[in-house]
C-alpha cells in the first residue's frame, strides 16, 4: 500500500546490545521495507566499515559547521566522538511515504521525539548487563579502556528506557528481529485506521 508519509522509526540501545547486527537482519527480509539512515560520526572507521555505507566518517570541523548550518536532525557526544543524523535524507523519505529507520543513542533519539512525536521509538536491552560487556568485548573493536565507559553510558541509557514508546530484547538475533518487525507491521495498522476513520468522519456530506 502506498502511504503519503512513511514511519520516522528510532531503533536505540548500549553500545554493543546489537543494533547494527538487528538492523541487518532486519534489512535482509523480504516482508518489511525500511530504508536506513546513515549517520555522520567523527570517530575513526573500524576495520572493515566503508564511508558512505556505514557512516559518513567527517572531521570535527566539517561536523560542527554542519550543526552550524541545522543540516542535522540531532545530535550527540558520546564516548569523546560527534555522531548526527543528516536532516535532509529523513525527510525526504518519509515525504516519499517509506519508511526509515535511525540507529542512534539515547541523546539524540530524545532530539528526534521532540520533532517527530509522532516516530516510532524502539530501544533493544540485552538479556543481562553480563552478556552486554560479553559481546561488545566479544566484537574485539574496543580497547578496554573504551569498553569501561561505554558499559558506564550503558547504565545510563537503561535509565532511559521508559521514554521508548516499545523495549524488544535481543535474546536471540532472530526473535528481536520479529519484534520489531510485528511493531512496524502493526503500527502501519494502526495509522492506517486512524487515517480512514478521520476520512469517513470529516468527508463532507
Ligand atoms: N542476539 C545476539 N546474541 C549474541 N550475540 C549477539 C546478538 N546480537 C548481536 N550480537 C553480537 O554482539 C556484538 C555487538 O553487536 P552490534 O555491533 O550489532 O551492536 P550495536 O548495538 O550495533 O553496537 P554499537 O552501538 O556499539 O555500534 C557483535 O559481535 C554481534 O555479533
Ligand atoms: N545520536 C546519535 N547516535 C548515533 C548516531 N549514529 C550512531 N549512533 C550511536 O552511537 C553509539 C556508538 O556507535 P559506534 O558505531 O561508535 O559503536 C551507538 O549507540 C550508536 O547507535 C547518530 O547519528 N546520532
Amino acid at each position: 500500500m502506498k502511504r503519503e508519509k512513511g514511519l520516522l522509526i528510532v531503533l536505540s540501545g548500549p553500545s554493543g546490545v546489537g543494533k547494527g547486527t538487528v538492523r541487518k537482519a532486519l534489512f535482509s527480509q523480504e516482508d518489511i521495507e525500511l530504508q536506513y539512515s546513515i549517520s555522520m560520526t567523527t570517530r575513526q572507521p573500524r576495520e572493515g566499515e566503508v564511508d558512505g555505507v556505514d557512516y559518513f566518517f567527517r572531521s570535527r570541523e566539517k561536523f560542527e559547521q554542519l550543526i552550524k548550518e541545522n543540516r542535522l536532525l540531532e545530535w550527540a557526544e558520546f564516548v569523546g566522538n560527534y555522531y548526527g543524523t543528516p536532516v535532509d535524507y529523513v525527510r525526504e523519505t518519509i515525504e516519499s511515504g517509506k519508511d526509515v529507520l535511525l540507529e542512534i543513542e539515547v541523546q539524540g533519539a530524545m532530539q528526534v521525539k521532540e520533532v517527530f512525536p509522532e516516530g516510532v521509538f524502539i530501544f533493544l536491552v540485552p538479556p543481562s548487563l553480563s552478556e552486554l560487556r560479553s559481546r561488545i568485548v566479544g566484537r574485539g573493536t574496543e580497547t578496554e579502556d573504551v569498553i569501561h565507559n561505554r558499559m558506564q553510558m550503558a547504565k545510563e541509557e537503561i535509565d532511559l528506557m521508559d521514554a521508548y514508546d516499545y523495549v524488544v530484547e535481543n535474546d536471540k538475533v532472530e526473535f528481536a528481529c520479529n519484534r520489531i518487525k510485528a511493531i512496524v507491521q502493526s503500527e502501519h495498522c494502526r495509522r492506517d485506521r486512524v487515517a480512514k476513520l478521520y476520512k469517513s468522519l470529516t468527508e463532507v456530506e
